[in-house]
């Protein structure tokens, strides 16, 4: 077993701790507050972002990065997008030359447009990076649900060895060498989760949700494809998997700022009542970029980021998406 360290403390992070620490690693915590190291450390609860649950008491945080790292032989990257690039260059003095890094975020940068395991890449290029992904909420993993989940890495050798150290009888890995298309279905499905809750906010029925899903997944997949991604990845885990947990789960954080926007909630007040990172939110913009730099159509994307950034309300947004042009499926 392989010491692993955790970049990040949030629900995701700490789920992740969990559930490796219950099946024998030995697993150190970095969080940038010394008030939820001293949570972790001594109450062995993360209430903020894993309300009820009990952390395993050999399970240990800190806030000094050069300790954090010590001894890890694989480090998860758990911070949420905006935070991955400081975050990795902060860290980046500290990390031994081979470690493998596993970025777990799901999102885009803004302005570069670039996956976030290219920005760690470029943070850490003495470092092997791969990908975790798949339909996970932390709730449910830190409860210890059966849940299967996707290590994407170019290096097969990396996905494999990530693999049996993170597989246990109640998380399954699977692996995939299609980074981009694993990277790209994570980011853009949040977009889809929130347009899947506004549908809720709004009184809408089973019939839009299930073509909002269906048309979404067929945005994700032409997006993805033209940036080099391989169709069949959209219908496993990272794709279709995590649309459908994203777009139907009441753990999603996306899918509950959809509903308060669908409800006529404005986005700070959404945000300001969902409290943990809405990562549509901040991945709509550069989804929309990319579509115009790979001269894909992205419909429902384009209407989250009007609803969203430029005024347009949701009904409207609706009525336009239904009375496009026709078209073959
Ligand atoms: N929560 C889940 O179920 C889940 C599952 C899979 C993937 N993810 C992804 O994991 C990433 C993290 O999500 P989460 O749910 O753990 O978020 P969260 O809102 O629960 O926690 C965010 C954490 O990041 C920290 N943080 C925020 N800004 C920071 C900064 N500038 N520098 C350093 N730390 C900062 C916060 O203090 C907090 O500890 C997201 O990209 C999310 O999409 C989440
Ligand atoms: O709660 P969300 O909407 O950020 O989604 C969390 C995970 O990505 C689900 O797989």
């Amino acid at each position: 077993m392989k010491n692993v360290a955790v970049i990040g403390s949030g629900s995701w992070g700490t789920a992740l701790a969990i559930i490796l620490t219950k099946y024998d690693h030995q697993v150190k915590i970095w969080a940038r507050s010394q008030a939820a190291v001293d949570e972790i450390n001594s109450k062995h609860t993360n209430e903020k972002y894993l309300p009820g649950v009990t952390l395993p008491e050999t399970l240990t945080a800190t806030t000094d990065r050069a300790a954090a790292l010590e001894g890890a032989e694989i480090v998860i990257s758990a911070v949420p997008s905006r935070a991955v690039r400081q975050t990795m260059t902060d860290f980046a003095p500290y990390f031994k030359p081979g470690t493998v890094i596993v970025n777990v975020a799901k999102g885009l940068e803004d302005g570069s447009l670039l996956r976030l395991s290219q920005v760690i890449q470029e943070c850490v290029p003495q470092c092997e990076v791969c990908v975790l992904s798949g339909p996970s909420h932390a709730e449910e993993v830190a409860r210890e649900i059966p849940t299967t989940c996707l290590i994407a890495s170019e290096n097969e050798e990396v996905a494999k060895m990530v693999q049996k150290e993170f597989m246990n009888p109640k998380f399954r890995i699977y692996t995939s060498t299609d980074v981009i298309g694993v990277e790209m279905g994570a980011a853009l499905k949040n977009v889809m989760a929130l347009a899947a809750g506004m549908n809720d906010g709004l009184g809408f029925g089973d019939n839009s949700k299930a073509a909002l899903m269906t048309r979404g997944i067929a945005e994700m997949k032409r997006l993805g494809i033209a940036m080099g991604g391989k169709a069949e990845t959209f219908a496993g885990l990272s794709g279709i998997g995590d649309l459908i947990v994203t777009c139907t789960s009441m753990h999603s954080r996306n899918r509950r700022a959809g509903i308060l926007l669908g409800q006529g909630k404005s986005l700070e007040e959404t945000l300001a009542e969902v409290k943990m990172v809405v990562e549509g939110v901040n991945t709509v913009q550069a989804a929309c970029h990319l579509a115009e730099k790979y001269h894909v159509d992205l419909p429902i994307t384009q209407a989250i980021n009007d609803v969203l950034f430029h005024g347009k309300d949701t009904q409207t947004a609706v009525l336009e998406l239904m009375t496009r042009e026709g078209k073959s499926e």
